[in-house]
């Protein structure tokens, strides 16, 4: 790797890197490198610096270096990114190209569910989010960020870490373990102890998934529920993005409430797109479609919420049918 960012470092000594950057501390006790000469440059330093201890890590002098440089570009993007306060969403037009007159603020930790009828366009404002949209969609909505427009550089080079997208399907390419693909994660994130996240993460993924796997599980033999608790587990443990996305995940078989609550918890922006009544109650505020344009906001009430514990029975026993059935059992009228 030769750029800029690797040439400026290479001729930093430790000292000035760590007045610089001091959280670069983390990367030098995490490849035992704490008592590297600090008073010559970091490439003359390394020359120093007990073989064996690189040869440990699978690394070498140059190595070193490239992960030093992929680390502190993470730390920085990973600011870039939690320096989100706030998103607002500006109306544009519905399909028949009237004015939709809302503009919604929304905060880390807040839920929003989108309802509204089949093809009104619930997917549509999603993807309006995702890509962070400026007047350029078919619905001439308008995304800000902290208040603010994004120039077309900042979006693109933004895109893909601001906000993550957790939709129905989702599938597996690499043959890895569970454990492994966490683990991989973790450390590509450059977080500062990826086996311990990686196993909080596995628990948690496990705590939603409906059927329960191992950290030895191969990553393509989890089911659709179970894939789909390790990458909401996966974006509220590991991932920097702070919005995500959720295009319907009813029947998803993963426990959906607490999907939602650790994704809110973990200070995520949450959207979700929602046929299912106790998702979309679950959320603070609700946004009704129709014809393509937001037709209402509504603030869930006080009543709401109330019966939120009455709809949260009814699924409870619509789930055990589901159970019963699936284990060949008959339903009879008593066990409704
Ligand atoms: N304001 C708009 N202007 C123009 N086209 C729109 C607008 N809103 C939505 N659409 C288009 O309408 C179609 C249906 O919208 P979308 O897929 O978002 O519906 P949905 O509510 O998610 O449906 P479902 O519940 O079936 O998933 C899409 O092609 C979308 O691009």
């Amino acid at each position: 790797m030769t750029d800029d960012l690797y040439d400026r470092v290479a001729g930093r000594t430790l000292r000035e890197l760590l007045a610089e950057h001091p959280v670069a501390a983390d990367f030098f006790v995490n490849y035992n490198l704490q008592n590297l000469r600090d008073d010559l440059p970091l490439a003359e330093a390394l020359d120093y610096a007990d073989e064996n201890t690189l040869i440990d890590f699978g690394l070498d002098k140059t190595t070193v270096l490239d992960q030093l440089v992929l680390f502190l570009r993470t730390v920085a993007e990973e600011k870039q990114t939690a320096a989100v306060q706030e998103i607002t969403i500006l109306g544009g037009r519905t399909k028949s190209g009237e004015a939709e007159e809302f503009t919604l603020t929304i905060q880390p930790g807040e839920i929003v569910s989108i309802v509204g009828p089949t093809g009104s366009g619930k997917s549509r404002l999603l993807a309006d989010i995702e890509c962070l949209a400026q007047r350029d969609t078919p619905t001439k909505r308008q995304v800000l960020v902290n208040g603010r427009e994004l120039a077309d550089e900042k979006r693109f080079a933004m895109d893909g870490r601001l906000v993550a997208q957790l939709s129905q399907n989702m599938n597996f390419v690499m043959d890895l373990s569970v454990g492994e693909f966490l683990e991989m994660h973790a450390k590509s994130r450059m977080h500062p102890d990826p086996a311990k996240v990686a196993a909080e993460c596995f628990a948690a993924a496990n705590d939603l998934a409906g059927e329960k796997f191992t950290p030895q599980t191969k990553v393509t033999q989890l089911s659709g529920g179970q894939s789909r608790a390790l990458m909401i587990a996966d974006t509220a443990c590991m991932s920097a993005s702070p919005i995500v996305l959720i295009d319907e995940i009813e029947n998803a078989g993963v426990d959906r409430r607490q999907a939602v609550r650790m994704l809110a918890k973990n200070e995520k922006i949450v959207l979700i797109s929602t046929h299912d009544p106790l998702l979309a109650l679950m959320a603070g505020k609700r946004l009704v479609i129709k014809n393509g344009g937001v037709h209402k906001i509504i603030e869930t009430t006080p009543e709401e919420r109330e019966s939120l514990a009455q709809i949260e029975r009814l699924d409870t026993t619509i789930q055990s049918i589901r159970n019963r059935l699936r284990s060949g059992e008959k339903i009879t009228p008593d066990t409704i």
